[in-house]
């Protein structure tokens, strides 16, 4: 009896909410269209001024990108701007992004502390690191706080001695290429690049050049590769579809594994850092023994005591997303670019006898490589990131623009890097674009191969030791020629710029 009369309340209720339940919605829907019209009244009116393509109903600019890889996407943004000029607003259905090739805009936007967070797209990295490098708000602070004071001058001269010994065997490796043909030298540069990372942060010595000993190169390359394909492909940018796919599965294969090994590495170091005669690894690699030599993980142990193990493996993790494919692919630009450039080539070879001879890469030597130096800050100039997306926290100035609050803003590093007001030959590789009268008549924020301001990259300085102490070993070591001609160079859907079919060399012994 009870029952039965529980089920009829039941039933009754259940009628009336069904019945009003078509005014709740038409309640809320009306809601939200004049919340929506409202904001879209406020936001139109604020970027009146910012000029952009015309956009279509419920899609706005949207269908300009479907299906554009990296170079469409480079090439699109590269029409706006060109159309529309520097400054280019853009829908995307319901959200706005500002494309900026502006200096002066892309300064009052990288200088804000109120510019720091991280677009919602980087999301996708979070299963990988969930730190620094994708972080936003008070969390990226914290995490940008600990970063700074690690990456400081005399811990940096400490990693030149893993530079100058995996720089000699990269020139021992790159051997087996002497006179044969063609070969693509950013396998090389990846590799070595790792070794240099691996050998400096955790202080393991995974010799990915010489041998393949663990499985940490290969699933950090692997696990990159998959979230840069769900990147650019329009159905995986839903979690709930992406998590349905077995590309998720073997995602999660390779990052575990990954996030394992640091892990590991890190209990090691604090064995090593707590005994004094610490025992053999348990990790599958040799851990370069010894307090003697510093590296990055010891540095933060002493400085953050308090971090959690996880913690520790998110910060290592991330520095590892941030620094290998960047350094690998300028380094192997620089390689095919001084291919291509014998008179360019010769002039480093002759800088690098005259300073550094048949020694070692220290310090002091590494900075009186001038022409290196303008070397590879055209090449960063050239294939740098190509954009990095910003969402603002507050509404912001940008000259007599006022942005809204959750404007998406892109910096197109790769459009104002190659503006013809600023370069000569924009599309050239012309390392005079560096000497110190034409930097002069510049404004300082067209060129930000390492972005600027809060959220710079903390790397830069051991992006630039590492990289000319590799080109420097193999320089001096190796003639290099290439036919790679950038006028009809085919590039890649990845973050970096890459080359489609890989860095082509030849090497003969000097
Ligand atoms: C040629 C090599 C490199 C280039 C061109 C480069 C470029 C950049 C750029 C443009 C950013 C800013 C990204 C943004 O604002 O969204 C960045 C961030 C970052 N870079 Fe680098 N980088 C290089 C090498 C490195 C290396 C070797 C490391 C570490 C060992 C590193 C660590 C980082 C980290 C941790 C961030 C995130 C900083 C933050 O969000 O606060 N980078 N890098």
């Amino acid at each position: 009896m009870a029952a039965k009369l529980t089920a009829k309340w039941i039933t009754g209720v259940e009628e009336r909410v069904i019945m009003l339940l078509p005014y709740l919605l038409m309640f809320f829907a009306v809601g939200f269209v004049t919340w929506y019209m409202r904001r879209m009244q406020r936001i139109s009116a604020m970027i009146s001024k910012i000029p952009g393509p015309p956009t279509l109903p419920l899609i706005g600019n949207a269908h300009l990108f479907f299906g554009l890889d990296m170079e469409g996407f480079n090439n699109i943004q590269l029409d706006l701007i060109n159309t529309y000029g520097p400054t280019v607003r853009v829908w995307l259905g319901p959200f706005l992004w500002v494309n900026l090739a502006e200096p002066e805009h892309i300064e009052a936007i990288l200088s804000s502390e109120y510019g720091t967070n991280k677009d919602p797209t980087y999301r996708f990295f979070k299963v990988h690191c969930d730190g620094i490098f994708v972080a936003s708000g008070d969390r990226w602070r914290k995490l940008r706080k600990m970063v700074n004071p690690t990456f400081h001058q005399k811990l940096l001269e400490n990693f030149l001695t893993t530079f100058n010994e995996q720089s000699d065997v990269l020139v021992q490796k790159l051997e087996e290429q002497v006179g044969k043909p063609t070969f693509d030298i950013g396998e090389y540069t990846g590799k070595c690049t790792l070794d240099f990372l691996c050998g400096t942060l955790m202080g393991v010595k995974t010799e990915e050049q010489i041998e393949n000993r663990c499985d940490f190169a290969k699933n950090l390359v692997e696990s990159v590769t998959i979230i840069k394909k769900r990147f650019y492909t329009l159905h995986y940018q839903s979690d709930w579809i992406f998590n349905c796919t077995e590309l998720s599965k073997q995602l999660n294969a390779f990052v575990k594994p990954l996030h394992d090994f640091v892990k590991q590495v890190i209990l090691e170091r604090k064995n090593i850092k707590q005994s004094e005669d610490p025992k053999d690894g348990f990790v599958n690699v040799d851990v370069v023994q010894g307090k003697n030599r510093s590296i990055y993980l010891d540095t933060v142990l002493e400085q953050f005591k308090h971090l959690s193990n996880d913690e520790l493996t998110y910060l290592t993790t991330d520095l590892f997303i941030a620094g290998a494919d960047t350094t690998k692919v300028a380094t192997a630009y620089t390689f095919a670019l001084l291919g291509s450039n014998p008179d360019i080539q010769e002039k480093v070879y002759q800088e690098v006898n005259d300073v550094v001879g048949d020694g070692e890469f220290n310090m002091h030597k590494l900075a009186s490589l001038p022409y290196m130096e303008m070397v590879l800050k055209e090449v960063l100039r050239l294939f740098t990131i190509p954009a990095i997306v910003r969402q603002l926290e507050r509404d912001h100035n940008i000259g007599d623009i006022t942005l809204p609050a959750g404007t998406s803003v892109q910096i197109c590093f790769y459009a104002v890097h190659r503006d013809s007001r600023f370069w000569r030959h924009p599309e050239k590789f012309h390392p005079d674009h560096f000497l110190p009268e034409e930097v002069a008549k510049r404004p300082r924020y067209c060129y930000l191969p390492f972005g600027y301001g809060p959220r710079n990259c903390p790397g830069y300085a051991f992006a630039m030791l590492s990289m000319k102490t590799m080109v420097g070993s193999v320089i001096r070591k190796y003639r290099i020629t290439s036919d790679l001609n950038l006028e009809n160079a085919e590039y890649n859907n990845i973050f970096m710029l890459e080359l489609k079919n890989g860095y082509p060399v030849q090497l003969t012994k000097r």
